[in-house]
């Protein structure tokens, strides 16, 4: 199969010593919306830099369909890069910032103007285009960004960030109008963020990173539902996670491991030994289901935000952890601080993994 964008163990090593990004190996398919979600200094922009060509890659090798552009420099890839910052020169016109890079590449003046005006039109900023970049707002800026980008029919756009000048009202807008952007053109779009709501909202596939190695690469479902590492399941959703020992048993596929409340039943590979439980897998009491996992504690905190129920729960141990339910369930009960609870769990919602 030929990729878009393919991969291959790529790793940078600043000169001065800093290990930035490590073994990266990805392969993303044509049209696809893939987002880099980590902390701060995890290597996200590194990466997205490799692929543009703007940073030298120290090991290993990229190709966009098919080709080895490891070492091409980044005029000649198929790519695109969009800055948060936007990088716009202030004193030209949006016209102008528009055709920079038509500019660079020499198209001929005729065709340049004909893209550069359908362009203008499919961002509505026609009205705009005779106006100094610095004169527009930044909803405006993002639009001009995202038209430059892509004016020049990029293989794959790479964003860094985009929409993190934006106030989240605007935000919220722009990230809606990408995403039909993305769809309708069928470009695809690597992008780099360190908001988890905006990378499982937006993308068909999470790249999460941490310290420079990924972690964990699927969809954003799969990301709340099967976090494949400790990191991810402390970095995504709000998990519980109770260490144990691997053990015999386990039906229908499941897989069991001794813990200190009990045995815990779920989904992974054999010698895992932490469960991971998302907070809305907790049921409050029991449904009497096979292998249903049991927890008991004591309310510590209630509170209802819209139809979510939020329940923190003190264990016997001391250990509080948080469940999640839809509001009637929790308005069913009482549930003041103090209060017995018993959480059951189904343990297909449970995952054993590694640490
Ligand atoms: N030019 C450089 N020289 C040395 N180290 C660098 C350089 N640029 C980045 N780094 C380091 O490489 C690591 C990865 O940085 P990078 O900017 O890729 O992270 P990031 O995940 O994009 O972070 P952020 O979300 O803060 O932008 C960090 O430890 C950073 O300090």
């Amino acid at each position: 199969m030929l990729y878009d964008l393919e991969l291959k163990s790529v790793g940078k090593t600043y000169p001065d010593g800093t290990v930035a990004v490590s073994d990266f190996d990805l392969k993303v398919e044509k049209g696809e919306f893939v987002a880099f979600l980590g902390p701060s200094g995890c290597g996200k922009s590194t990466t997205l830099r490799m692929i543009a060509g703007f940073e030298e890659i120290t090991n290993g090798e990229i190709f966009i369909m098919g080709q080895n552009i490891s070492h091409t420099p980044p005029e000649k890839r198929p790519t695109s890069m969009i800055f948060q910052n936007y990088a716009l020169f202030p004193h030209m016109t949006v016209r102008q910032n528009i055709a920079f890079g038509l500019d660079i590449k020499g198209v001929p003046k005729s065709e340049k103007d004909r893209k550069v005006d359908r362009i203008l039109d499919m961002f509505d900023l026609t009205e705009f285009a005779d106006r100094k970049a610095d004169k527009l707002s930044g909803g405006q800026r993002q639009r001009i960004a995202l038209a430059r980008g892509l004016v020049v029919e990029p293989e794959i756009l790479l964003l860094d960030e985009p929409l993190g000048a934006l106030d989240a009202n605007l935000r919220r807008i722009i990230q809606n109008e990408l995403k039909l952007l993305q769809r309708d053109l069928g470009i695809t779009f690597v992008f780099v963020t360190h908001a988890q709501s905006e990378a499982l909202g937006l993308s068909d596939r999470v790249v999460v990173m941490s310290n420079g190695v990924v972690e964990q690469i699927s969809a954003p479902k799969e990301l709340y539902t099967r976090p494949a590492t400790p990191f991810v399941a402390e970095f995504i959703g709000s998990n519980t996670i109770i260490e144990g020992k691997p053990a015999q048993g386990g039906d229908q596929g499941l897989r069991l491991i001794e813990t200190p409340y009990g045995p815990i039943s779920g989904v992974g590979a054999a010698g895992a030994n932490l469960a991971v439980i998302p907070a809305e897998a907790f049921n409050l009491g029991l449904r009497n289901t096979p292998g249903e996992i049991r927890l008991e504690g004591t309310v510590t905190a209630k509170q209802l935000v819209g139809s979510i129920g939020y329940l923190r729960v003190k264990l016997s141990d001391g250990r509080e952890i948080d469940a999640e339910t839809h509001v009637g369930a929790l308005e069913a009960h009482s549930y003041s601080p103090g209060s017995p609870v018993t959480l059951g769990i189904d343990p297909t919602s449970v995952t054993l993994i590694h640490n």
